[in-house]
């Protein structure tokens, strides 16, 4: 494959772009044509101050565009199109910068080799369809990387599968559970790999939905996945994976659905977040925290 790298101006990066994938590029990227010189300068504004104009054109000052092509024949047509519609010329002009061959990746496997087998026990783990579950390993569910967060790499869904791994002696009695947040949908099946029933797993993002249904058939466990409305009544378990600013605005809507003496697990919360998040709960569950990696605490407690 070719790959032509263009410096652009930030007020092109998206027309050019367009045009590159028009004249058959298989891919287009952008990158800081500054980046690790004393001219970076940064894209996004502080949180609160109004948006650079970088950010609102997005692209940088100065960009090269990297736009991939199958052969050395097709860089070039293309290139010859861009620069007959655009000139060179100019500070508003395209520059080429290089056109170089790349080599041939096998991109499936380089994605593959990031995602090994994650321990959540010694006994339960995480294993993607395309490696042998470790001979250690009792439990396995199969989940592979997709579009939803949750693949047990992040210590905020980690401590929640630990958490229902060490309650799987009461989870053979758990006739509901709702993941609310559900992303991949791991916590939810996790939770019926030990032996909870009436599933419900719900979540904002419809893709979300959709890789939780997708990933619950591929583990042969039975589940609901929909949008929030889908939590219905009082749960003996309620786990909610978000993070602390809507998990304070939900604190009376999980908490109207933890049945009594039921527990709520929460997590995707800093350590110093915990005072915060536990007065916000005060009121219908005092939380405890339950464990803690990486700076992230889970919290947990039992409706009185
Ligand atoms: C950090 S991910 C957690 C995914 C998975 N439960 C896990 O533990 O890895 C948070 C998920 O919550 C969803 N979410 C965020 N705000 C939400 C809300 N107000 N109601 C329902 N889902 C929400 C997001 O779409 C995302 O899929």
């Amino acid at each position: 494959m070719i790959e032509l790298l263009l410096l652009t101006p930030a007020a092109r990066v998206d027309e050019i772009s367009d045009i590159l994938m028009e004249l058959d590029a298989l891919a287009v990227t952008v990158e800081d044509a500054d980046a690790d010189t004393p001219d970076e300068a940064p894209i996004f504004g502080e949180p609160g101050m109004p948006a650079t104009l970088s950010e609102q054109i997005r692209g940088w000052q100065r960009s090269v565009l990297k736009a991939l092509f199958e052969n050395e024949d097709a860089a070039t047509e293309a290139l010859t199109v861009l620069l007959a519609q655009d000139g060179m010329a100019g500070a508003d002009g395209v520059h080429v910068q290089s056109m170089q061959t790349v080599a041939e990746q096998d991109w499936v496997r380089l994605t593959q080799s990031q995602f090994d087998p994650v321990p959540i026990t010694g006994q339960f783990w995480i294993v993607p369809s395309w490696h042998e579950p470790p001979a250690e390993a009792r439990q396995v569910m199969r989940l592979d990387p997709g579009l939803a967060f949750g693949t047990g790499t992040h210590p905020t869904t980690r401590m929640c599968l630990r958490w229902i791994a060490r309650h799987a002696a009461e989870a053979q009695g758990w006739d509901r559970v709702l993941d609310y947040g559900c992303g991949s949908g791991i916590l939810a099946i996790g939770a019926a790999l030990h032996g909870a029933r009436g599933i419900d797993a719900v979540d904002i993002d419809p893709a979300a939905v959709e890789s939780t249904q997708a990933n619950a058939a591929a583990n042969g466990v039975t589940l609901t996945a929909g949008l929030p409305e889908r939590a219905d009544g009082l749960y003996p378990v309620v786990l909610a994976n978000i993070l602390s600013a809507p998990l304070k605005l939900l604190a009376p809507l999980l908490c109207s659905h933890v049945a009594p003496g039921g527990h709520l697990v929460l997590s995707g919360i800093l350590a110093r977040q915990t005072e915060e998040l536990q007065a916000a709960y005060a009121p219908w569950v005092a939380l405890e925290a339950g464990d803690q990696e990486d700076g992230w605490v889970l919290l947990t407690g039992r409706r009185a």
